[in-house]
């Protein structure tokens, strides 16, 4: 049990955790939706309520440099954990540095699998260096490693991003790493990009929201149907024309053949490494992969393999079974804390976040505590600058309701618009998500209020705050040949906003800017406004009582 607070008795009403996904404190307005945004709920909170800023990229989140940008699941965990872990990336960065990866068991067992089979091992994942999912430099080394142990072939299966990277930044990828296979294909050592496709067209999908990507995949990387090129590069080039406007996002499969046949079809005895460290988009590929009354979609063929995931995805589920390293052992997360402590939470998202204010939440975990309860309000399957405001009514419909039926002591909930219309590129969508999210502000929080509650609105990284890349000299947005904005579909760097809407203690309460305030100090907080003391583990509140 959590310790009732010796100097604070808590609110009576509920707490509620409101997380805008992909909303920065941008430096500047130019290029920020959030800037362009009509949003007077929001204006209102930051005029009236306290407010500060928390550090959400970098090491503050367990990321391995403060160069690298913060996103949902390294936000999400920090959040509910209250604690900031060494997360996937920095632990497979290292893994590879010390040498420790190929000691490990499930290495070993992926290079024996492959020479007692026709000696070939698939990689399959993100391909780029942004460091959210996965990491080039990660696969580079293992492809090093399995020449150098002799392995005969490797297959490499690649998902195009341009989405924790530049939008069409494939090529730059693509290049020098066909070279580098090019390169390593000397004394009998064979290896090729075999497939690939965009990364929201094929594989990728995340918490059972679109099974047809993984369908797609599995014909792509593992029975080698579809259009057919001599390379990746090609590929890349010729549906850039083909598809014009297409981002690299979302570039149709392709499969790599010679003489009209497929380089490198999944075959029995093969080894795959699934070589995503984020376990979201990584759960039903491999759940394709291992499941034996798999009923998702028809396998057509199954082989079998000797499969890995470059982490384990889901702790509860134990998914993958086989993992090149471990995961972040999160341990004393708030859900199970409050759970032990009986207090009552309820989460809610719509598909794209379902699984950040629930598995993220309680650290890569799909099992509940208990007195959790979740809501899933299913998402839209559409591009969604076609939809921006995608299911933020339905979320405060939701929020509402279980505020009113009196349950719960503690709320929390994602609204997805800000982080995946700002995927997309589009500005003008990326404004509508903000003012989307404001609108249900503006429901959700007078409910709060004649509840005697208070709120916390925040958000778990930025996007929509810079929607375009800006130029570094003239700090303007930068152009493409044909002089419109070259838009960024990643997240940034800037931190976030924690607003205390407290419309119920007339004034008693503030928040503290310490100067290293981050994510990790929100469950700190919630715990302190339930009137209880943190875990020793947590990072401290930045409540304030006057
Ligand atoms: O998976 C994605 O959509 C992006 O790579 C990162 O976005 P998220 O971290 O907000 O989910
Ligand atoms: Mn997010
Ligand atoms: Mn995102």
């Amino acid at each position: 049990m959590l310790q009732k607070s010796a100097s604070f008795p808590g609110i009576q009403g509920p707490i509620v955790t409101i997380v805008m996904d992909g909303y920065g404190i941008a430096k500047s307005d130019v290029g920020s939706a959030i800037a362009a945004a009509r949003k007077p709920t929001l204006d209102r909170l930051f005029a009236n309520y306290p407010n500060i800023t928390l550090r959400a990229h970098g090491v503050a989140v367990g990321m391995p440099s403060d160069e690298d940008m913060g996103n949902s699941e390294v936000g999400h965990n920090a959040i509910g954990a209250g604690q900031v872990y060494s997360q996937g990336a920095s632990l497979v960065a290292d893994a590879i540095a010390s040498g420790s990866i190929w000691q490990g068991a499930a290495w070993q067992q992926i290079v024996a699998g492959a020479r007692a089979g026709r000696g070939v091992i698939h990689f399959i994942g993100l391909f780029s260096d942004g460091n959210v999912h996965s990491h080039i430099d990660h696969l580079r080394a293992m492809i090093l490693r399995a020449r150098e142990e002799g392995v005969p072939a490797v297959r490499v299966h690649i998902l195009i991003d341009g989405r924790d990277v530049p939008e069409t930044s494939a090529l730059e990828y693509v290049l020098p790493f066909e070279a580098f296979l090019a390169e390593l294909c000397r004394d009998g050592f064979d290896a090729r990009i075999a497939s690939g496709g965009g990364r929201m067209n094929i594989t990728m999908d995340r918490y059972e929201a679109n099974w047809n990507m993984v369908e797609k995949g599995w014909h792509t990387h593992v029975l080698g149907e579809g259009e057919q090129y001599e390379s990746a590069s090609e590929a890349v080039k010729v549906l850039r024309v083909k598809l014009p406007g297409t981002i690299d996002q979302d570039l149709p499969p392709f499969v790599i053949a010679s003489d009209g046949r497929p380089v490198g079809t999944i075959e029995d005895g093969d080894s795959v490494i699934f070589f995503n460290f984020r376990g979201d988009r990584s759960i039903e590929i491999t759940r394709a992969f291992e499941e034996k009354s798999f009923d998702k979609f028809d396998r057509i063929r199954v082989p079998s393999v000797t499969y890995a995931g470059m982490l384990q995805y889901d702790g509860d589920l134990k998914l993958p079974k086989r993992f090149l390293v471990d995961p972040p052992a999160i341990l004393d997360t708030m859900g199970e804390w409050f759970a032990k402590s009986g207090i009552t939470q309820f989460a809610c998202s719509e598909t794209q976040k379902f699984g950040h204010v629930t598995y993220f939440w309680n650290g890569n975990r799909s099992n509940k505590f208990d007195g959790e309860t979740y809501q899933e309000v299913l998402s839209d399957v559409v591009p969604f600058e076609q939809r921006p405001w995608m299911k933020a009514a339905e979320i405060a419909d939701a929020m509402i309701e279980a505020l009113n039926s009196g349950q719960y002591r503690t709320l929390r909930c994602n609204f997805a618009n800000g982080d995946m219309v700002g995927h997309t590129g589009s500005f003008r969508a990326a404004t509508m998500a903000i003012e989307a999210v404001d609108l249900q502000l503006a429901r959700i929080l007078p409910v709060v209020q004649a509840l005697g509650g208070v709120a916390l609105i925040t958000a778990d990284h930025g996007n929509a705050d810079e929607m375009y890349e800006i130029d570094k000299k003239t700090k303007q947005p930068a152009q493409n040949p044909d002089g419109s904005f070259k838009a960024k579909t990643s997240h940034t760097l800037n931190p976030v906003p924690f607003i205390l809407y407290d419309a119920v203690t007339g004034g008693r309460l503030g928040l503290k800017q310490l100067p290293s305030a981050g994510l990790s100090n929100i469950a700190a907080t919630i715990t302190h406004l339930l009137g209880f003391e943190k875990h020793a583990k947590w990072d401290e509140s930045l409540l304030e009582v006057k």
